[in-house]
């Protein structure tokens, strides 16, 4: 049995993720990870059944000296996550991590320390296979098409902005794509953002309304066409297979990927 530790298990991700490792034979939820007092075990938090007497702890290291967790699966926030993931890898706990909004150098340092600790990590910026599906595609046909604007549209209680998804297409394309400034090049906003975020000359354009879960649209643009590669999660559960599938794969590997497009 893998024992697994969620941080952010009330959240709209943490508590589909609770039901998914209690339901899943091969692991055990061992802890919950929580800033705040919110009762001794997660059935106190009204959220779960009785019958989820899963400890809760705000003191990683409590949480890990007492429940021994082999995997830290954290769903929080933009703000948390990386003093999870370097706390987890500082104590021996592989990060499964779904939280988005990682800085390029925090990535290396955490790349780093994983690699000098022989410890798996996993920083995934979108569990569905079809949001992979959409990048792989995206990445292929950036070699034929380079002029590229990518649209992500998200619930408006979404922290970061552009999304990690958003963000990763727009590096798996810069992988590939002719390095190229797009749009006429004396064009000029009126106002502030119209144009979007540029990433190497890309723009990224996010979206946020209620209603919305998490979708996005890849507009590749030529000579008279236009292709678009879009994916829409329609509900949380869609990202619920690849969790599973990396608090699995963690346990073999003694690096940190990026991207679960690296081992699928
Ligand atoms: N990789 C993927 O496939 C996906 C990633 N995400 C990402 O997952 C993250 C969570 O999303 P979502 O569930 O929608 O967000 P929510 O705001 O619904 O959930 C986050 C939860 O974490 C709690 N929290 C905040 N700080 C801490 C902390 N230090 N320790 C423990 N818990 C904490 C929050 O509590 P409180 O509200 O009291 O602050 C809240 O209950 C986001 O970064 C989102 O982008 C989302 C969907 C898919
Ligand atoms: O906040 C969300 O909801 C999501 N966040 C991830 C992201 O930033 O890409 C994954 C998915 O898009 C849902």
């Amino acid at each position: 049995m893998i024992r697994v530790a969620i941080a952010g298990a009330r959240g709209k991700m943490g508590t589909e993720a609770v039901h998914t490792v209690m339901k899943h034979e091969a692991m055990e939820l061992v802890a919950a990870l929580d800033y705040k007092d919110i009762g001794a075990t997660l059935a106190d938090t009204g959220l779960f059944p009785a019958s989820y007497s899963v400890p809760v702890f705000t003191d990683m290291a409590e949480m890990v000296a007492q429940t021994k967790p082999d995997v830290l699966v954290d769903l929080t926030n933009p703000h948390f996550v990386y003093k999870h993931t370097k706390e987890a890898l500082q104590q021996g706990v592989r990060p499964v991590i779904g939280t988005t909004g990682f800085t390029d150098e925090q990535l290396a340092e955490l790349t780093a320390l994983a690699a000098d600790k022989k410890i798996g990590a996993i920083i995934a910026p979108n569990f569905a296979i079809g949001a992979i599906l959409m990048m792989k595609f995206a990445k292929e046909a950036a070699k034929y098409l380079p002029d590229v604007e990518i649209i992500e549209m998200h619930h408006d209680q979404k922290l970061d902005a552009p999304s990690g998804t958003g963000v990763k297409t727009a590096q798996m394309i810069a992988e590939v794509r002719e390095a190229k400034g797009q749009g006429h090049p004396d064009e000029k906003e009126t106002m502030p953002g119209a144009r979007g975020a540029d990433f190497d000359g890309m723009r990224i354009h996010s979206v946020r309304l209620p209603g919305l879960v998490a979708h996005q649209q890849v507009l590749f643009g030529g000579e008279g066409q236009l292709l678009t590669i879009r994916h829409d999660s329609l509900n949380r559960g869609s990202f619920m297979s690849g969790i599973a599938f990396c608090v699995q794969e963690v346990m073999q590997m003694e690096t940190l990927v990026y991207g679960l497009e690296n081992i699928i």
